[in-house]
């Protein structure tokens, strides 16, 4: 089959929709080239297939391709912000990191080896698919990066500042307290969005705060509403080095039924990608959306929320890269 691809801007875009049906062919993210097709990429996706570091139902090592298939009716023009984000950036899928599914420390050195090869022509990196563990590999790619410590942004039911599960340091609930002991967070600027749910004691919150987190949680989006919250991340943040970190269980399982550790009373896809929207012009370096868990999903419902906040990223980093970066 012969692809016949849109350019636009002379940035190699989708698969055309319209002469090629978007059901046909192998997927990558929005159809989008592989990375061997084009030159050079300002922003790649790749895909971290890993799910070793769960305590709960497994899966997420095949979220990366779910995320890719669920993406397939992405159109090149986004409307909520005003931006073509393919247009403006060559954006490519550099496919999948191989990675150990049996050696979670072997595995993190190489999450974190492959991050910074990709990042190495000066490309930005958004990761789908694995579990919240590749986090922790790919801060450490982001701040070497960015020459420091990185703000972060991390949207997820839970705190994920937890310190071990059955002694084992490098899981998906522990991964961002090894970044603080690490240093390679600024925590003058680091935030949860939509933390809810059960916790194993008060201390949970002590520590995390300890930390430096600042927490909006679940409810505090419901109160307050996306815009208080957008200007308060904003203000918090500034225009420090910012990575995100979007855990898809964030929303309420009634939008991501496809996930490992699911959590009632959790917020709309509508405001989370409201929230991202209010993040346009801030300094993001990096991004990732884990914890999609396909064998829980029904109709897609997880994969097409996760490939739109990864399609809403996407077209903020393009415009930040070369768009006018405007609020
Ligand atoms: N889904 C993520 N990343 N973490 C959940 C950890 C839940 C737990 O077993 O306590
Ligand atoms: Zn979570
Ligand atoms: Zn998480």
């Amino acid at each position: 089959m012969e692809e016949i691809r849109i350019e636009e801007n002379g940035k190699l875009g989708p698969i055309n929709a319209a002469l090629i049906p978007r059901y046909a062919g192998a997927g990558t993210y929005a159809r989008l080239p592989r990375l061997d097709q084009v030159e050079k990429a300002d922003i790649k996706i790749v895909g971290v297939p890993f799910d070793t570091g769960v305590s709960y139902r497994p899966g997420a090592r095949f979220g990366s391709t779910h995320v890719r298939e669920s993406s397939r009716l992405i159109r090149p023009y986004n409307p909520a912000v005003d931006i073509s984000p393919f247009a403006l950036s060559q954006v490519a899928d550099a496919g999948d990191m191989a990675v150990n599914p049996f050696n979670i420390n072997e595995a993190i050195e190489a999450i974190e080896h492959n991050a910074l090869e990709l990042t190495e022509d000066g490309a930005s990196l958004v990761t789908i698919g694995g579990d919240h563990t590749i986090a922790l590999p790919l801060l450490r790619a982001a701040s070497q990066r960015a020459g420091g410590p990185v703000a972060l942004l991390h949207f997820d039911a839970h705190l994920d500042t937890w310190d071990t599960y059955f002694g084992a340091e490098y899981t998906h609930g522990t991964p961002f307290r090894r970044a603080v002991e690490e240093g390679i967070l600024d925590t003058e600027a680091i935030s949860h969005v939509g933390t809810r749910g059960p916790l194993y004691g008060k201390k949970d919150l002590e520590d995390d705060k300890r930390f430096g987190f600042g927490i909006v949680t679940s409810s505090d989006v419901y109160y307050q509403g996306v815009r208080e919250i957008v200007d308060k991340l904003r203000d918090r943040i500034g225009n420090r080095p910012l990575y995100i970190s979007v855990d898809i269980d964030v929303l309420d399982p009634a939008h991501a039924p496809g996930t490992g550790t699911p959590e009632a009373g959790g917020i709309t896809s509508r405001e989370l990608l409201e929230i991202l929207r209010g993040l346009r012009g801030m300094n993001i370096v990096g991004a990732d959306i884990v914890e999609v868990a396909p064998a829980y999903d029904h109709a897609e419902i997880t994969g097409v929320a996760a490939s739109h906040v990864t399609y809403d990223l996407i077209s903020l980093i393009s415009d930040l890269r070369h768009g006018k970066g405007m609020k």
